[in-house]
């Protein structure tokens, strides 16, 4: 089959009882059929022996923790939700599957387990045959350094062409961060000022409240850099960075994306702080001795004619003051000796806040003359949050996609490959990592990775200390 956007007949969801089902898929596939987009079966894969009835019930029941349940809707959902029990190294089990989507042939394997079963669930669908005409979507992470990326790219596709194969990534499934490229490419009065020649530095921040909860053993193995910058925090950069692509169609757009890329230098080992908050090593699954990172503070350099010298500051971490994401755009300082006489401080430089979450919108901080103060700093803010989907929404546009294989809202290769390159060499850090205090803006010493030695602080978050 190399037609690679044709429509599945059937939707196989491997760990359909997990915690990731759970909390977003479930809830998306109910949203998909609200939205009269998924009248396909949805095989739910176990390796326990579930009945319809109970998967029925967890679905119900995880759907309601998400939001009110319309029953109609759901009662439509069931009659499309199928489970199989399956043994991954048993590929005789496998025809389980069909069984429940009879005169389906066409199958999309969507896989929402630990990675390290990818493999072989690639491998038992081929030696069973039903890796022809399907399409076979993982879920993140796609390897843990460049190597082992490589190493599974080539396991799956010895039973899958790289044409059928998505790899997730729920950043790229979020209006917000489309929105960068639409608000920059659709908006000459954006775009113009978005170079070296007006801009002083860029700061992406990824910050969470809450601590790792019960995802204790996952997250030891993974850490901050891994979990969320290399994938999450360098897909919102790549659409920052990027030039125009020839066109709004997706290879295009994932062409252009990953010729950029290849223009990002690899992040030196003094280019980055990483940080522990206290308590973490009593987390369950969480080894007492773990100096795996929960924050990642990097400076990123883009060595493209627009970029060249503007320095890219991000940082993500869990446990921090606030639960917030956003991509802040400092400007040059106004000429100081038009404005100095009139107030203290020099002139406030222009800031273009693209806020990815919550609240999804833009906030231009811009001087103005004001009222007998004399000129200070006004906000224009622009809400898009009535356009911004819900964060269910994401997986709406990842499943869609997994179905009608629009690799538009997955990550190609080529760029996973960069991402794994630009941090190859602080994968294997050789010092433990600072300890910071929950609740805080972790550790002191990424302040000197910030544009001016200082993380400007969040729309609606607690002040950083200076
Ligand atoms: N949870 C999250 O917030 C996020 C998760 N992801 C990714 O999604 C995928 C699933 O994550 P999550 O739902 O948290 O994972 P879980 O640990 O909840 O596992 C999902 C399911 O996989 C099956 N499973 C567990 N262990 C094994 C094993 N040793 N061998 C085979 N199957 C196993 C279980 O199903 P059963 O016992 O019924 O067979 C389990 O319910 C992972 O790739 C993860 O990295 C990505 C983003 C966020
Ligand atoms: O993939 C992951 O993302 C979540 C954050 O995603 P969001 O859509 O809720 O902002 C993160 O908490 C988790 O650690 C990571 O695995």
């Amino acid at each position: 089959m190399t037609d690679t956007e044709s429509r599945a007949e059937a939707l196989v969801l491997y760990g359909i009882t997990g915690d990731l089902a759970r909390r977003m898929l479930l809830p998306a596939l109910y949203r998909m059929v609200e939205q009269d987009v998924l009248d396909e079966p949805v095989i739910g894969v176990t390796r326990g022996d579930w009945t319809p009835e109970r998967l029925h019930r967890h679905a119900h029941e995880s759907i309601a923790a998400a939001g009110p349940v319309d029953e109609e809707v759901f009662s439509r959902l069931a009659d499309l939700l199928k489970v199989a029990s399956v043994d991954y190294d048993d590929s005789t089990t496998y025809a389980r599957i069909v069984e429940q989507a009879p005169g389906s042939e066409h199958f999309a394997h969507y896989l929402a387990i630990p990675p390290a079963f990818f493999v072989s669930v690639a491998k038992g669908l081929a030696e069973a045959g039903l890796n022809e005409n399907a399409r076979f979507i993982v879920e993140k992470p796609f390897g843990h350094d460049l190597a082992s990326a490589r190493a599974l790219q080539t396991e799956l596709t010895r039973y899958f062409p790289e044409e059928r194969i998505r790899r997730v990534d729920h950043f790229l499934g979020k209006d917000a961060v489309e929105n960068l490229l639409v608000f920059r490419f659709a908006n000459p009065i954006m775009n113009a000022v978005l170079d070296r020649a007006h801009v002083r530095g860029v700061q992406i921040t990824m910050a969470e409240d809450l601590d790792v909860a019960d995802r204790g053993s996952f997250y030891d193995s993974v850490g901050a850099l891994r979990d969320v910058v290399q994938n999450h925090l360098f897909q919102v950069l790549a659409y920052f960075i990027m030039e125009a692509p020839r066109s709004g169609g997706t290879q295009d757009v994932l062409d252009e994306k990953a010729r950029t890329l290849r223009a990002v230098r690899a992040v030196a080992p003094e280019d980055y702080v990483r940080g522990q908050y206290a308590g973490y090593r009593e987390t369950e699954g969480v080894a007492p001795d773990s100096t795996t990172e929960t924050y990642a503070a990097l400076r990123v350099h883009v060595d493209t004619e627009r970029w060249s010298s503007v320095p890219f500051s991000i940082r993500a971490g869990k446990n921090l003051a606030a639960h917030s994401l956003e991509l802040i755009v400092e400007l040059d300082r106004p000429p100081a000796r038009l404005y100095r006489a009139r107030g203290a401080e020099d002139p406030a430089p222009n800031l273009i806040r693209f806020r990815l979450n919550p609240r999804p919108g833009v906030t231009l901080d811009l001087l103005a003359e004001q009222a007998g103060t004399g000129v200070g700093r006004v906000s224009a803010r622009l809400d898009l949050s009535p356009l911004s989907g819900e964060d269910v929404h994401a997986y709406v546009r990842i499943l869609s996609g997994a179905i009608t294989g629009d690799p538009r809202h997955f990550a190609r290769m080529d760029v996973v490959e960069e991402f794994w390159r630009i941090v190859d060499g602080i994968l294997a850090p050789a010092t433990a990592p600072l300890p910071y205090r929950p609740g805080t803006w972790g550790p002191a010493e990424a302040d000197a990775l910030a544009t001016g030695g200082r993380w400007l602080p969040l729309e609606n978050a607690p002040a950083e200390p200076s």
